[in-house]
């Protein structure tokens, strides 16, 4: 029987706080709309959710937060966070790895699902919008390794075939990892070791 090729080597990357700067655009967007009221800094940023953390600052303010990122044009204008294009670019030409960008779209959608595929045009090109995932359960996709900025990623698959390496986020700074967790501070940090030591095993 002939042997099976060995598949790519395969990684997912995150989109929001990991290619694109969700939280640096979330807090532009509100000290725009809502000038005259209470705002949290982004070194004041705890759990992955923004709009609780706004909500728990004052009960208005969660959905507040909430209209900056469903109003047209906030995912699309968002800045990409340093370094990641420029990686992702390095990625996708390392040989015999597979790079999918893996994102949540909001339940609000009408405006978050189009400017992503836009944003990823606009800043990737339009051969990596072959590469865009959308799913709100990132579990049942498989791959060796998922780059993203939530603590914790669940979904139906109690065991996920991806080793989630904890990008670096504003509201994931001050968490201890429990071992064998592993962190990526950035993307000018050593991608490329974590890659290839799970390439390896
Ligand atoms: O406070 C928040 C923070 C994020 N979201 C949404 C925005 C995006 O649609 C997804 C991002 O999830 P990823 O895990 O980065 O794909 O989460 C939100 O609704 N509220
Ligand atoms: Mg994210």
């Amino acid at each position: 029987m002939a042997c099976r090729a060995a598949r790519p080597f395969r990684v997912l990357v995150d989109m929001d706080g990991v290619l694109a700067d969700f939280e640096g655009g979330l807090l532009r967007g509100f000290l725009a709309s809502y000038p005259g009221d209470p705002h949290i800094e982004l070194t004041e940023r705890r759990g992955f959710s923004a709009r609780e953390q706004y909500r728990c600052l004052r009960e208005d303010l969660g959905d507040k937060a909430a209209s900056v990122y469903e109003s047209p044009g906030f995912f699309l204008g968002l800045d990409p966070i340093p370094a990641a294009i420029e990686a992702i670019q390095e990625m996708v030409q390392m040989p015999n790895t597979d790079v999918f960008i893996c994102t949540s779209p909001l339940r609000r959608y009408e405006y978050c699902i189009p400017e992503k595929y836009s944003w990823i045009e606009k800043h990737l090109g339009p051969g990596f919008v072959e590469r865009l995932i959308l799913t709100r359960d990132k579990t049942v996709v498989s791959a060796d390794l998922l780059f993203d900025d939530k603590d914790v990623v669940t979904g139906v698959e109690p065991n996920p075939s991806w080793e989630h390496i904890l990008f670096s986020c504003c509201h994931n700074r001050h968490l201890k990892l429990q071992t064998p967790q592993r962190r990526l501070e950035s993307w000018t940090d050593d991608w490329r070791a974590i890659l290839e030591s799970k390439r390896s095993r």
